[in-house]
């Protein structure tokens, strides 16, 4: 029997393969990483089917192993509007799409009812395609307009209107509930680059792939033959901010399905690296908290909290982050002193290599401690200018000439009065030494400062 649906199916039209050629000289996205090999990225051009569905139209982002793309799914009638996807093509040498795939796919089935889902990137199909040196996973997406670094560039002085603030952080913590409580996943890596918003208006993407068939991307041809093209991520001014922001990027998530699961090897962007992970006292869904908690400078103040963790040098230094974590908290509290005495002498199931090329088997030896004594029980009082209450701790921090002369409730310029107190109110209810008196994401999402404001009659 003749299949009438799949004859009236969308066909691959004619697109323009390349722009203007680049110098050969110059390095273009992927070709920048200190790591990058051609061989292993798939030879994506304008134009091809893939998996016989997905016909690519243009590059939209890369990362270290892998690019992303827009492309028109053929399937459905010819007659439905075009549904455009996104597909991010991975190496042949990585095996973080397959993880990636497994926790977007336990995402998507734990609870699909949940408010929180529609906030987390899942994924919408998964296929592999054969490229010159090996196969390529292709995750398929929903497209989405651009990260939340992007978005905010939008705005005068890069600031978002606080109310529209206010409604991320409320969708980001209820997407942070569902990964944490549903589906028991830490997401490791939140940063501003990792929230992406949808587009606000259909037009926004149907004008930019009109745009893309007029004139087409850059590109050039690599050393060894590879076509690799500039990609377009600029979908242009925003037409309303009915846009909503989702938590993307799964490649290094951890599930932790019991109680007493830990993760124990570094996580985390530096800046955005929570005390328990430094210390090597072992973490869980509360470290996202933490990460969260970070980022609400960079999304209120437009600038990072933490100012002082890199050596002269430009290396990240984790004493100086523990020394203003204690300017801006106080000093950590004796149980998490006690944990991290005892955790010192943890070897990690396997060693972790570090970005230098070091090799280390304990927390203590990848982020450079010790950091706190460990003679017994020792009292301190402190009494300097910058704490205002003395705290008794077991072990002195080994680095209190580091600790810098700064205080949470200084850290904020863009609010003033009850809005800044309510503000620092649910920051402290996230950045807490201790990890179980975080307050989870459910609760956080109903703080007072995140609910929109009654107008008045
Ligand atoms: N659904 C999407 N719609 C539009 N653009 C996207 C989408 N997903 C990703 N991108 C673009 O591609 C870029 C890279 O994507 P992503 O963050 O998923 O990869 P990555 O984790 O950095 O890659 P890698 O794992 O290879 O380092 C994003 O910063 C964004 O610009």
């Amino acid at each position: 029997m003749r299949n009438f649906s799949a004859l009236l199916r969308k066909k691959p039209f004619a697109i323009p393969s390349s722009g203007v050629p680049l110098p050969p000289g110059i390095l273009v996205d992927e070709e920048i990483s200190p790591v990058y090999d051609s061989k292993n990225f798939y030879p994506a051009k304008p134009g091809e089917v893939l998996a016989d569905r997905y016909q690519t139209m243009v590059k939209v982002g890369w990362g270290v192993s892998s690019t992303v793309w827009l492309a028109r799914d053929l399937q459905g009638h010819i007659e439905e509007p075009e549904s455009i996807v996104a597909l991010k093509i991975a190496n042949n040498n990585t095996s973080s799409a397959g993880h990636e795939r497994e926790v977007e796919e336990h995402i998507s089935t734990a609870d699909p009812s949940h408010r929180g889902r529609s906030l987390i990137r899942t994924l919408l199909d998964y296929f592999e395609v054969k490229g010159p040196e090996g196969s390529h996973s292709c995750l398929v997406y929903m497209p989405m307009r651009e990260p939340l670094s992007m978005y905010q560039r939008r705005f005068d002085d890069s600031k978002m209107p606080l109310p529209l603030i206010k409604t991320y952080i409320r969708a980001l913590l209820t997407g942070l509930d569902y990964l944490h409580k549903e589906c028991r996943t830490v997401h490791t890596d939140l940063k501003l680059e990792n929230i992406m918003v949808s587009f606000e208006d259909p037009a926004v993407l149907a004008d930019f792939m009109e745009n893309q068939l007029e004139n087409p991307m850059p590109f050039k041809i690599d050393s060894v033959g590879r076509p690799v093209y500039q990609s377009r991520n600029d979908f242009g001014p925003l037409k309303s901010l009915r846009s909503i922001p989702q938590l993307v990027d799964f490649g290094l998530a951890t599930r932790l399905e019991e109680d007493d699961d830990w993760g124990v090897w570094p996580i985390q962007p530096d800046h955005y690296r929570a005390p328990e992970v430094i210390l090597g006292n072992g973490w869980q869904m509360h470290a996202d908290i933490w990460n969260l908690g970070v980022l609400l400078w960079d999304m209120i103040e437009g600038k990072e909290l933490f100012r002082h963790i890199h050596d002269q040098e430009g290396r990240y230094d984790a004493k100086l982050h523990l020394a203003e974590m204690i300017a801006l908290l106080g000093l950590p509290p004796p149980e998490i002193m006690q944990r991290y005495q005892y955790m010192r002498e943890y070897s990690w199931p396997e060693p972790v290599r570090r970005e230098d090329g070091r090799i280390c088997e304990t927390a203590e030896e990848y982020f450079c401690g010790p950091f706190f004594d460990a003679k017994g029980i020792t009292e301190l009082h402190i009494s300097n200018e910058s704490f205002s209450d003395s705290h008794t701790i077991l072990g002195r921090f080994l680095y209190e000439d580091l600790i810098p002369n700064r205080k949470l409730d200084d850290t904020i310029s863009f609010l003033e009065g009850d809005e800044k107190e309510a503000f620092l109110d649910l920051a402290k209810g996230m950045l807490v030494w201790h990890p179980n008196f975080r307050k989870p994401a459910a609760e956080l999402a109903a703080h007072p400062f995140l609910q929109p404001k009654q107008k008045s009659a």
